[in-house]
């Protein structure tokens, strides 16, 4: 079988006396969608920072593109970097920067690439994203919500990456916006074969996005799996995220168009 792209196992973290994660297995293969849901303070932000190697877990490993992230010096973490891409949740754009600098930093970063060669990259990404050349001369106070969402994915998707990380991709954006964002993620995704992780509270975008669903709660992974094995998983949170009205209206959509969801890969 393929390495998965991320491999979590035996995975605990503490906050002093608070344990946040006990002893968390997942993996995540590639080409799939993974959302990470769950209440509040179950830890999803700090599992997605320890992918990202910002954190480090108390006991258990990440491994990411079969590299433990814990082992790897500083040199190897940025060439894993590299690889990945991150959308935070609110765009997070340099706000002294043009939209065209936003998306060529981390080009530049990289210091090994002509300048005209960076020209043609940031105006293909931006392209990508539907923004215009006109588009990238603009400051980032000078764009709408969901124009700074835009950028700031074509500035994770500057490096082609082979993962991209995604926080509450759509929140902040009114429903129609959000629609489109999903959509556009997803279009990019099937034309960049990108693997991606997603942590959001936004059903219709975890609905329409993901393949496997990995539900943090009490600590553990509950359940993790298409939408209709989680909603099997009998638990409080569950029934309360999946089953109450929104949830209920989301599904019923699901069960009229079908959705991209895989077989279930048993919680451990
Ligand atoms: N650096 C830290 N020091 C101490 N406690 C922390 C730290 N980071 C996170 N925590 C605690 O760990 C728990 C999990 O936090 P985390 O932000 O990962 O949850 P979350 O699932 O992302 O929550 P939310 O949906 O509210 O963003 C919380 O109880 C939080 O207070």
């Amino acid at each position: 079988m393929a390495t998965p792209i991320i491999d979590v196992a035996g995975l605990w973290t503490t906050f002093g006396k608070t344990v946040v994660h006990e002893d968390l297995n997942l993996q995540v293969e590639q080409g799939e969608v993974v959302a990470l849901v769950g209440g509040s303070g179950s830890g999803k932000t700090t599992l997605l920072r320890q992918m990202l190697g910002l954190e480090t877990p108390t006991r258990g490993t990440v491994t990411i593109f079969g590299d433990n992230l814990q082992e790897a010096d500083s040199a190897r973490l940025q060439q894993m970097r590299n690889r990945w891409g991150m959308l935070f949740q609110h765009g997070a754009l340099f706000s002294a920067l043009t939209t065209f600098d936003n998306v060529a930093q981390p080009m530049r970063e990289l210091r090994t690439l002509p300048e005209d060669l960076i020209r043609d990259a940031v105006l293909l990404k931006l392209q990508m994203v539907g923004l215009t050349p006109a588009d990238a001369l603009k400051m980032p106070s000078d764009l709408s919500g969901g124009m700074v969402k835009r950028v700031a994915l074509a500035r994770a998707l500057a490096l082609e990456p082979e993962l991209l990380f995604l926080d509450e991709p759509t929140a902040g954006l009114d429903p129609s916006l959000a629609d489109s964002f999903v959509a556009l993620i997803a279009s990019l995704r099937e034309a960049m074969q990108l693997t991606v992780v997603m942590v959001t509270h936004d059903l219709d975008t975890l609905l329409a996005l993901s393949t496997r669903i990995a539900v943090l709660a009490d600590k553990h992974l509950i359940a993790y799996g298409s939408a209709q094995e989680v909603i099997a998983v009998p638990h409080p949170f569950i029934e309360q995220f999946f089953l109450g009205g929104r949830g209920r209206r989301a599904l019923q959509v699901l069960d009229q168009h079908g959705g991209p969801h895989e077989p279930l890969h048993e919680a451990t």
